[in-house]
């Protein structure tokens, strides 16, 4: 049987839930069952962990900084607490039935969050050394800077390399990786591009957003879904 896949919604704007159709692709193409997570579940959210084989938190906007005990920074961007609640209360219970857990861009960033890391707000404000551009100008679907993988960490297993090429849509990043999670990625810069748990089966979260470069055909993000979907599936 298909394992059945959370994924979270993201909220703009106008309150309207959002989800974008690349991740929905890549797990079917992964051999999952996409079932999308609202915010607003708060109540509810043991019984809905309870129906998931696995869930995926997806991109989308800053993680409120009350949550790793920060006041906001001038330059966080929009927060969206309704999501950060739903998110937080159903990461706990995914991990605390060490069910496997995909964290994408913010979704990576709330995993730390959930471990009791932190991020930096504005990385361009706040990280201390020269960057690499981590806000791409080109499309969602291209690699644009290179990233190197940490040796014997269960991504250098998936990606079955030591430096892989990445997408990059972010402001954030991780800071202070919370254990269990280790990092497993970084960019040329050190800024951390991928963590892992050290303690769960499956737990993994990455920086860029493989959803897009797997629907252009980039093997190595396809096999970042489809090592989740099998491990959700066990
Ligand atoms: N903090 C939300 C994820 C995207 C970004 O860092 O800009």
């Amino acid at each position: 049987m298909k394992p059945i896949i959370g994924v979270t919604t993201d909220v703009n704007d106008a309150g309207t839930q959002t989800l974008g159709s690349s991740y929905i692709e890549a797990i079917v193409r992964a051999g999952g069952v996409p079932f999308i997570v609202p915010t607003g579940i708060d109540e509810d959210v043991q019984r809905v962990a309870s129906v998931l084989d696995g869930l995926v938190l997806t991109g989308g906007e800053d993680v409120d900084p009350v949550h790793f005990g920060e006041d906001p920074h001038p330059q966080l961007g929009k927060v969206t607490p309704e999501r950060d609640s739903a998110e937080l209360l159903l990461a706990r219970q995914m991990l605390n039935a060490n069910k496997p857990l995909l964290g994408i861009c913010r979704g990576m960033q709330l995993l730390n969050v959930v471990f009791g890391g932190g991020v930096y707000q504005d990385m361009t404000a706040q990280y201390e050394k020269p960057l690499v551009q981590h806000k791409q100008l080109s499309k969602r679907r291209y690699a644009a800077h290179d990233v190197k993988v940490e040796p014997k960490t269960k991504l250098q297993a998936i990606a079955g390399k030591d430096l892989i090429r990445v997408n990059s849509f972010h402001h954030q990043a991780v800071k202070d990786v919370a254990r269990p999670l280790i990092a497993s990625a970084a960019a040329n810069d050190g800024i951390i591009e991928a963590v892992e748990s050290t303690e769960h089966t499956f737990v993994i979260g990455v920086q860029w957003h493989p959803e897009e470069l797997a629907k252009n055909g980039d093997a190595m993000s396809l096999r970042v879904f489809e090592s989740f979907v099998n491990a959700c599936g066990k």
